[in-house]
């Protein structure tokens, strides 16, 4: 064990209580938790000292040289450089504020606590985020939000907290044993382990420990004998809850983890294109400033408060893509971003059962608002088998076909905040450049369509062929009405009858198939034809007939 004399030199000077800590030959059975309590005083020390900079510097050459022969003085190190990390920008002068909690914080903590001990975790989770907003750098606030997460079964986020507590400080024993629970309830056994392993070594308590250990081989067990395919990859909920998620599905689906992407949904029917999926009433809809560019956080929030318990609890076991990165230091607001669904102009729904459905660059469903039901609905874009991940696209058409491989990846995460790994995304290099040259393609086409000159018909209508073509090549089954309606309004100018019935029904037909016979969409287009031979432009081109068809 170390000397009594070195620890008091570590809280006297948090400088020298660094260099003592590094150069010292550690014993083999020092443990871990000795360590970082030094690591954790001398930090503290050191900001009060005003001397963080140099000790930053230092720690950043000894992270690679630390002489403990057990290897956890650089395991120390590394803690100690993520808890650097949290004051990189603290001056001398906001030490003292940093270590002095401010009343509001714990006034909200305490407010979290009381709606704890009434088993309101909801409501605890808000006031442990208020807390957390206030003071980051209290370490109790992240650990009783991990306690109010563990009980309402939000095990990522439950994990996440955990492990923010621990970078403020990296000797809290319930931490360690919060995360080991959120870790084994999401099948990550090892890190389960290691916890239960860092909470002894922390000075934990053996029985628990014990206890804990047993449930984590029980558990892992259990998985080992799931014979449900898929199940193997499932990171994000626990085994009951996907199960109870599934048992509230309307039908024609169901839900399995995905490799890498939480759940998805699963053909359990064989679907034809312009088969109706599901049929979607949100939990709560909510107005957007700005035409939608940004989401009303104020809203949000009031919406998701006046949901009833039980819908707050469904809400609440939506994925938050943004649980661990602090964009959203409310997860309300995390979990409302990843879920949500533009709807009716710039609104946004939350639609429990539709959030479950994964994009994709080449969606074989699509997702569209019925404004008189005031339902979401998802169609099918093409024949679905059954075993077949229903994919919707969350990015709107063009931005879509008409964007290459980097330019999609770009746009999602910084819209939706994650990496896509859809088919086309994953495609080998080879086929991925294919890919590529279809929807660059498609783009010039889109583009130029409006500059082709009257004598140039029959060329534009070949470009629509080509279009459409690249799009079923490129298996993206939606919006071939983008062009052929184009087709259907340059024959009217020309008074080609039967052409412009041509590309008239094959608007309706993929409006209809994508967007249902009673949608908006489709009736937009129902009489086109009829409606063209009035358009003011028809007939204002020399009267010619063109045979180019699909
Ligand atoms: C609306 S949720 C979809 C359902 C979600 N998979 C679940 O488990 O609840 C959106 C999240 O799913 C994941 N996801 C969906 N599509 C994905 C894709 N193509 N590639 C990677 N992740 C995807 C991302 O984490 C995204 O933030």
């Amino acid at each position: 064990m170390r000397s009594a004399c070195a620890r008091e030199r570590v809280d006297v000077n948090g400088e020298s209580g660094l260099q003592t800590l590094f150069t010292t030959e550690w014993p083999v059975r020092v443990h871990a938790h000795e360590i970082i309590w030094e690591v954790d005083n001398a930090i503290t020390a050191a900001l009060h000292l005003g001397k963080l900079p140099p000790i930053r510097d230092r720690v950043g050459s000894m992270q690679s040289t630390s002489t403990s022969p057990t290897g956890r003085g650089q395991l120390a190190a590394y803690r100690m450089v993520a808890l650097l990390h949290q004051y990189p920008t603290i001056s001398q002068s906001s030490c003292s504020k940093t270590f002095a909690p401010t009343m509001d914080a714990q006034e909200a903590k305490e407010k979290g606590n009381a709606a704890f001990q009434h088993e309101n975790y909801f409501e605890a989770l808000e006031h442990y985020a208020e807390a957390m907003q206030s003071d980051p750098t209290n370490h109790i606030y992240p650990l009783n939000r991990s306690m109010a997460n563990l009980k309402l079964k939000r095990w990522s986020e439950a994990e996440a907290d955990a492990t923010a507590a621990l970078q403020l400080s990296p000797v809290t024993v319930k931490a360690y044993f919060r995360r080991s629970v959120a870790r084994r309830e999401q099948a990550k056994f090892e890190g389960a382990r290691r916890d239960i392993q860092d909470y002894m070594d922390a000075g934990g308590d053996s029985k628990c420990a014990d206890k804990e250990l047993v449930k984590i081989s029980a558990a892992e067990s259990a998985r080992t004998n799931e014979s449900t395919a898929g199940l193997q990859n499932m990171a994000e909920l626990s085994l009951a809850s996907v199960a109870d998620l599934n048992a509230n599905l309307p039908g024609g689906f169901t839900l399995r983890p995905v490799n890498g992407k939480g759940l998805g949904a699963f053909a359990s029917r064989p679907f034809r294109r312009g088969d109706l999926v599901l049929t979607d009433p949100p939990l709560y809809i909510v107005e957007n400033p700005d035409n939608g560019g940004r989401i009303h956080q104020g809203k949000v929030i009031t919406a998701v408060k006046r949901l009833s318990a039980a819908d707050k609890q469904v809400f609440l076991s939506l994925m938050n893509v943004y649980a661990d990165t602090g964009r959203f230091p409310n997860p309300i607001l995390g979990i409302h971003d990843t879920n949500a669904f533009q709807v009716g102009g710039y609104d946004s729904a939350l639609c429990i059962v539709a959030s479950r459905f994964n994009h994709s660059c080449s969606p074989n469903a699509r997702y569209s608002w019925h404004a008189a039901s005031g339902r979401l609905r998802i169609y099918a874009l093409r024949d679905i088998a059954v075993g077949g991940e229903l994919l919707v696209s969350y990015i709107s058409s063009r931005r879509v076909y008409g964007s290459v491989f980097r330019e999609r990846q770009q746009r999602l995460s910084m819209s939706h905040g994650f990496t896509c790994s859809c088919a086309t995304c994953t495609l080998p290099k080879k086929d991925r450049l294919s890919s590529d040259q279809r929807r660059k393609e498609l783009t010039r086409i889109w583009e130029s369509i409006p500059y082709y000159n009257p004598g140039q018909t029959a060329d534009r209508l070949r470009a629509i062929v080509r279009a459409v073509r690249l799009l079923d090549e490129e298996g993206y089954a939606a919006d071939a009405d983008d062009f052929t309606i184009d087709a259907a309004g340059i024959c009217a100018c020309h008074s080609d009858w039967a052409s412009v019935e041509y590309w008239a029904m094959k608007t309706y037909e993929t409006r209809v198939a994508e967007f249902g016979e009673d949608s908006d969409r489709a009736a937009e287009v129902r009489s086109l034809s009829s409606d063209l031979r009035r358009h003011p432009d028809a007939g204002t081109q020399r009267k010619q007939t063109f045979l180019v068809r699909l």
